[in-house]
């Protein structure tokens, strides 16, 4: 299959797609994909790194109160779709995935005025304003959440799941050993990050908290988003951090790694939570409120009212119910246990698998 993929801005819309990229080229060895991105966005990171051929574009949101930048976010947008088209005219794809972010809107509108099949990635369960944009122009609409259906036309959609959560599934007997970041694999650990891009209020309560966990008899491991490190460093300047507490930019390869921690502390974005569902690992999550239609609440809502997780909310987040919570966790393992079995429960381990038919069925549609 030739495939052209594109999603950007954040890892919440990148994973899914490097995931559904790798199933697929299990099932066909052959696969040809090319990756369309912005220039600025996490993609210029993580897609070269997975050895994908990256093209990108520049675009940008639009502002949702009226503004004159609207006016260039809606010209950068139109020379987009024409960079786009010329893309898409080179490299022939058989079909067109998008996942999500402006960058998207402008590939998936280019393959559809081009009579290419197309078919776009809904992670969360309030639809984002890009999908929603494309939904009258696509072929098929592959969502994750039950709740997201409504918000598109019935006949174009398909439950699927979050591609990750198949990636996360396969990676379930990893051997990754924590020695390489100087932990013992014989404690317990926490892991601790506030979305692909790091979360302020969630770095300044780890960074209030660092004295007691470094007291524990667990293992602390937390990122604080590539952007935010040298601050969250600075902050921790006068603060003596125990041997058991390792403070890092950012985790790479976490499905290799998630398997072997004990619990998490997370934002609720959907890419994270098809992770920890897929895996059934005990996780509080801290929801962000700056999300559109307060989106991660539901999402965090949907695994609390299943016993899945345990949240906190940012206003009541700070270093000392950081701590009780996590200890609560970390120091009663019939509680993670328990935790650990109503996630699973939740999980959609075939998630690529059901986004590969979906193609195959926007190629065949094509055909008749
Ligand atoms: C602020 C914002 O707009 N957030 C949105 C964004 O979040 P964001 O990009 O943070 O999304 P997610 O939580 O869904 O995904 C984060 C991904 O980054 C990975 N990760 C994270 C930290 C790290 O150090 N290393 C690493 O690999 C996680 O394992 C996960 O795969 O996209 C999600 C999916 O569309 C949405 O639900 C979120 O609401």
């Amino acid at each position: 299959m030739r495939i052209i993929v594109s999603g950007g801005g954040t890892g919440g819309h990148i994973y899914p797609a490097l995931a559904l990229i790798e199933r697929l080229k299990q099932v066909e060895p052959d696969t040809q994909v090319l990756y369309v991105g912005t220039d600025r966005g996490l993609e210029n990171k993580i897609v070269p790194a997975a050895g994908l051929e990256l093209k990108v574009l520049h675009t940008q949101g639009f502002k949702r109160s009226l503004s004159l930048e609207n006016f260039k976010t809606a010209y950068l947008f139109l020379k987009a779709v024409h960079d786009a088209k010329k893309i898409i005219r080179e490299f022939k794809p058989d079909v067109v995935l998008g996942t999500g972010g402006y960058v998207s809107g402008a590939v998936l509108y280019a393959a559809a005025k081009l009579h290419v099949p197309t078919v776009i990635h809904e992670q969360n369960s309030v639809v984002g304003i890009t999908n929603k944009f494309l939904s009258r122009y696509v072929d098929e609409i592959a969502i994750a959440f039950d709740a997201a259906r409504d918000q598109f036309p019935a006949a174009k959609v398909t439950m699927c799941g979050n591609p990750r959560a198949q990636q996360a599934a396969a990676n379930a007997n990893s051997d990754f050993s924590w020695t390489s970041y100087g932990l013992s694999d014989a404690k317990p650990v926490l892991m601790i990050f506030g979305g692909s891009q790091g979360a302020p209020k969630i770095n300044a309560s780890v960074v209030q908290a660092i004295p007691e966990f470094s007291k524990r008899d667990y293992q602390v491991v937390f990122a604080t988003g590539q952007k935010r490190y040298d601050q969250v460093k600075e902050a921790l300047k006068d603060v003596k951090v125990g041997s058991n507490v390792k403070v890092v930019p950012y985790i790479e390869d976490m499905p290799a790694k998630m398997p072997k921690v004990a619990c998490l502390v997370s934002r609720a974005g959907a890419t994270t939570i098809a992770e920890i569902t897929a895996l059934g690992i005990p996780t509080i999550l801290i929801p962000s409120p700056y999300v559109t239609a307060n989106h991660q609440v539901k999402n965090a809502m949907a695994l609390v009212k299943n016993g899945a997780a345990a949240m906190i909310t940012e206003d009541q987040l700070d270093g000392r119910s950081l701590l009780v919570q996590a200890d609560r966790l970390m120091e009663d393992q019939a509680a993670r246990d328990q935790m650990a079995q109503a996630s699973k429960k939740m999980g959609r381990p075939d998630a690529a698998d059901r986004l590969i038919k979906i193609l195959y069925k926007a190629i065949a549609d094509h055909q008749k």
